[in-house]
């Protein structure tokens, strides 16, 4: 599913009033119509207090709809207009005056903080005080606003956005509405999913408002969501004549005393995605580990005992090389990356200490072959590409160093995010269960070993996700997401597959 920014969505909302031939106010009655439906079926009647807060631009016009159908369907509702500024819109205008025609419901006119009500926690708050057209910092009191509506503690439903959140910036020290849930309309916006400002939405509910399927289709994307659908399109089924030959050989490549099992829980991972052929090259102290644990890969050793060490490996042009897990940053190891990168001629997988050396000696971000993949974790990714204001600028920062590299990131959070160049995928899978030791070890033999079977390489990185983020849902609903540990995400990769393609059952 696409995101959009809010430029782009004023004019899809434009558009579709062109090619529908639809007023703006009938386009804002049939949106506001289907958030009035949703809230409707949840409250079901309820004897509740209903406050609307609205603002004076189309996001407060919705508001007021909601309010007006709210009214008529017999809800307890009190409506407050916050008065941010006069520049009125004909949506809010127009249904302003039909709330006061049809309900005889008049609104509460809010300018300062002795204008605000009285909020309980047993309130259910409506925020229709900004949407995407917040632009600017707010003015003090109704910042103070946001914060009394947040210190409530009543059930918060935000229409589009909560207020206070921009769709494509931060506005630092800026409250924002700590929605329950977001209704937002038809597509989510890139700010419901980066660490600082997701929190606020809640649960985000996409409303179908009927905006013009071809501008959506044909609209480059801001960022993309991978869903279900997405990922199994991705996938590539493999064929009855094929040999292992057919499925590619990864050279994992990692491991330092104490930090052997980054290599036994990568190695399996890769072998578990699908591939071939897996070689680990490790110290020599991980041998006796390795070919217990993994007896289905092979091992060779760098001339060294505890730690990598400078060797040539005898590489296939078509070879994939995977290098960093639990190497640790020893001089030797940094000379064996350099050997690799001025080796390799095909995309490369570096994560972990890989990613730390690339920091220490950036000489060595030149070698990088193009279209590899890195998976630094925040840290990782801050030694990277330095420290960043906001998530807005890390994304960008992120996309720069894409584009200069010419190589896929894999931002590793709640919500991971592949940048590739121009384009970011965003991953909405996975529980905090996978926030456990080895788990990105998981995630680069995974993402190794479908770029050892040719998919190619941003691909293999959003599939890659997905997947392994599948399996760790899968595992946490036979459990709980505390005791998932590494080696079950690996264990259920296969079920994660399988899961893109099984139907749902259907009731006799
Ligand atoms: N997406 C769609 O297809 C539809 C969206 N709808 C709803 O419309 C809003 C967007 O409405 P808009 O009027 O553009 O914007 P807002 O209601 O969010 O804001 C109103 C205006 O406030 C001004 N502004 C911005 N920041 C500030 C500030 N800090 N202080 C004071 N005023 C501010 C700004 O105007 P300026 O010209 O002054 O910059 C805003 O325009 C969308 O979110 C939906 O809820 C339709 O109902 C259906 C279709
Ligand atoms: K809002």
């Amino acid at each position: 599913m696409k995101i959009f920014s809010a430029e782009q969505l004023h004019e899809a909302d434009k558009i579709t009033q062109e090619k529908q031939k639809i007023t703006s106010l009938e386009l804002m009655e049939r949106a506001s119509s289907r958030i009035f439906e949703e809230i409707n079926n949840r409250l079901n009647g309820a004897e509740i207090k209903i406050k609307v807060f609205c603002g004076i631009g189309n996001n407060g016009g919705d508001g007021l709809v909601v309010a007006r159908k709210l009214v008529r369907e017999g809800y307890h509702v009190d409506v407050y207009v916050v008065n941010y500024s006069d520049k009125r819109s004909e949506g809010f205008l127009e249904n302003y005056r039909t709330l006061k025609e049809d309900t005889k419901n008049w609104p509460v006119l809010l300018k300062s903080e002795d204008d605000f009500p009285e909020i309980k926690s047993n309130d259910f708050v409506i925020d229709a005080i900004f949407g995407i057209g917040l632009n600017r910092p707010l003015v003090e009191w109704v910042q103070k606003l946001i914060v009394r509506i947040n210190e409530s503690k009543a059930f918060k439903v935000a229409i589009d956005m909560p207020s206070g959140m921009l769709a494509d910036e931060i506005i630092a020290d800026q409250p924002i509405v700590e929605a329950n849930y977001t209704l937002t309309f038809q597509a989510p916006k890139l700010a419901f999913f980066l660490p600082e400002t997701a929190p606020f939405a809640g649960n985000v509910q996409i409303i179908d408002i009927g905006i013009d399927g071809q501008y959506l289709a044909e609209n480059p994307a801001k960022a993309i969501l991978i869903g279900e659908e997405q990922a199994a399109s991705l996938y590539q089924p493999r064929s009855k004549f094929t040999h292992k030959g057919n499925y590619g050989h990864t050279y994992m490549v990692g491991g330092s005393y104490g930090m052997m099992g980054s290599m036994t829980l990568s190695s399996k991972a890769a072998l578990r995605i699908g591939v071939g052929k897996v070689t680990a090259v490790i110290p020599q102290c991980g041998y006796d580990i390795l070919q217990t644990s993994v007896p289905e890969a092979m091992v060779e050793v760098v001339p060294h005992d505890i730690h990598l060490a400078d060797m040539k490996l005898e590489l296939k042009k078509e070879d994939i090389v995977a290098f960093g897990m639990g190497a640790g940053t020893n001089e030797k190891s940094i000379e064996l990356l350099t050997t690799l990168l001025n080796q390799v001629k095909t995309p490369m997988l570096i994560d972990a200490d890989g990613l730390n050396m690339l920091s220490k000696y950036s000489e060595l971000l030149e070698l990088i072959p193009e279209k590899s993949i890195l998976t630094p974790h925040p840290k990782e990714l801050e030694r990277l590409i330095g420290s960043w204001k906001n998530d807005f600028e890390k994304l960008d920062k992120v996309q720069k160093f894409s584009d200069k590299y010419k190589v896929t990131m894999v931002i590793k959070g709640a919500y991971t995010m592949t940048v590739s160049s121009d384009n970011i995928y965003i991953n909405t899978n996975g529980n905090p269960g996978m926030a456990t030791a080895g788990s990105g070890d998981v995630l680069s033999g995974v993402i190794a070993g479908l770029l050892a079977q040719g998919y190619d390489p941003a691909i293999a990185a959003v599939f890659g996700v997905f997947i392994h983020a599948k399996a760790g849902d899968l595992v946490v609903a036979d459990t709980v997401p505390d005791a998932l540990i590494a080696s079950d995400i690996t264990a259920y990769l296969g079920k994660a597959i399988r899961s893109l393609f099984e139907k749902p059952e259907t009731k006799a």
